[in-house]
């Protein structure tokens, strides 16, 4: 049995005339939380809608749960939980509502759709249609509707956007507890504290290409940093620089 759960080998994806990914190779462990940093437009979205088979590769070998991508997306699919930067579930259906579509989806127990409810501290809103909510309690559906079933691996692309401190805090709780019963996450996210916090391994993209997979312990000791964000952030200079003296 191996332990691999993500396998990712010289992706490249192209959009017309535009390589955005140019030969990424990273490889995902079941049960870990992974996240996935870089500057806007680094290409964090592009490679999280190919390993979740929302866009085809151009090149390269992707494997997700040992499925091969794009051939093999029906099962992929099937196990997998996605919440895309760009969610926005279904507008006139009610939160509850929209849970209960994805619980009934992949399966899972009627009495998950409360749970998740009340997981994502939704109950005060829970019958009302998704059209009439703020962004943040939109977010919160979107990672309710993420975790629906029970999936090996979740998606999450930036989900902590536009959330308040206290329902972020909230998330990181929730993540954790995902992670103690074996789900994988890989996350993408400009929050360098939610990266530290969170992550057991960091990769950070820039231009299309994979500059560093490693622990945020480690990224902080190559820097000397107290932080992740710092680190981050010389790294991001330090990369800028050459490319400016090229
Ligand atoms: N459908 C598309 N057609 C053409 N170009 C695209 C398309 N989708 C994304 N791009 C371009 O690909 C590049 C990478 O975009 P992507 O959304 O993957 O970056 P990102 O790292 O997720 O950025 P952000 O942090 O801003 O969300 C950007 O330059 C973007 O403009």
């Amino acid at each position: 049995m191996t332990n691999v759960i993500v396998e990712v080998k010289d992706l490249y994806k192209e959009y017309k005339d535009k390589e955005v990914l140019r030969g990424i190779s990273f490889t995902v462990y079941k049960g870990e939380i992974f996240s996935l940093l870089g500057p806007n437009g680094a290409g964090k979205t592009t490679t999280v809608k190919i390993l979740s088979c929302v866009l085809k590769p151009t090149r390269g070998e992707v494997k997700v749960i040992g499925y091969k991508v794009p051939n093999e997306c029906g099962k992929i699919r099937e196990r997998i939980g996605v919440m895309p930067q760009d969610y926005q579930g279904f507008l006139d259906l009610t939160v509850r509502e929209n849970i209960e579509y994805f619980v009934k989806l992949y399966n899972g127990k009627e009495t998950q759709v409360d749970e998740l409810i009340s997981l994502l501290d939704l109950e005060k809103v829970k019958n009302q249609k998704l059209r009439y909510l703020s962004g943040g309690y939109v977010r919160r559906v979107g990672i309710a509707s993420a975790f629906a079933g029970s999936q090996e691996i979740l998606f999450l692309d930036e989900p902590t956007v536009g959330l308040d401190p206290k329902a972020r805090r909230g998330f990181w709780e929730i993540i954790k507890m995902m992670k103690n019963k074996g789900v994988t996450i890989f996350l993408t996210t400009h929050y360098l504290d939610e990266a530290q916090k969170l992550s057991d391994r960091v990769a950070i993209l820039y231009g299309g290409k994979l500059i560093k997979v490693s622990t945020a312990d480690e990224i902080m000791a190559e820097f000397k940093a107290t932080n992740l964000e710092d680190a981050y952030l010389e790294l991001i200079k330090s990369l800028e620089d050459s490319e400016n003296n090229e």
